[in-house]
């Protein structure tokens, strides 16, 4: 478990998403995959400190953790401020409907964040993707996928759900 939020720490997800991968394979489901991170947190945590900042990473696991705990879903603090929600048996376009859901959640708790140039509360930016393990794809490959689509959502603005083109 991760010390700070209570959610599974990385090495505990590793080990769930290898569960899950080998049981979709098994019955042929598809398993989505978010990355999220934190907009602008180097400048919350310079402008209103260290522990203010451990504020805000608990209040998202606890945003992160209300969003998923009537589903499937496993949440996870990946480290630092990034976070991964694992949906098995998720379709793409119902991923893309959680993930935005989780986006407009966070903004919505509008947790201050008055050092952002996003907007005057804390955001996050949302990376998506989906694979189907019966097709042989490795679990890193859909961990690879959704940080690269993260990546995209970060140079796009911030604040927003990107996913690879099918
Ligand atoms: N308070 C707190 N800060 C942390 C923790 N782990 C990492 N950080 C901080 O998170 C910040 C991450 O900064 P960057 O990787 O530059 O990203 P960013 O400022 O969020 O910018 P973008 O991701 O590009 O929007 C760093 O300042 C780290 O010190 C933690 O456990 N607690």
């Amino acid at each position: 478990m991760d010390g700070l939020t209570g959610l599974l720490n990385r090495r505990a997800f590793e080990t769930r998403l290898h569960e899950v991968w080998e049981a979709a394979a098994t019955t042929g489901g598809e398993v989505g995959l978010l990355f999220i991170d934190v907009d602008e947190f180097k400048a919350f945590n310079d402008f209103y400190g260290h522990q203010a900042g451990d504020e805000v990473l608990r209040q998202v696991a606890r945003l992160l953790d209300a969003h998923t705990r009537a589903t499937a879903d496993i949440a996870a603090r990946y480290g630092g401020e990034e976070f991964l929600v694992l949906m098995p048996g998720c379709s793409r376009h119902a991923a893309l409907e959680r993930a935005e859901r989780l986006r407009a959640g966070i903004e919505a708790a509008c947790m201050e964040h008055a050092a952002s140039p996003v907007q005057g509360c804390v955001t996050v930016s949302i990376g998506l993707a989906t694979q189907h393990p019966a097709s042989g794809v490795d679990p890193a490959a859909l961990v690879r996928a959704a940080d690269e689509a993260l990546y995209a959502a970060k140079a796009a603005g911030r604040n927003r759900v990107m996913m690879p083109s099918a």
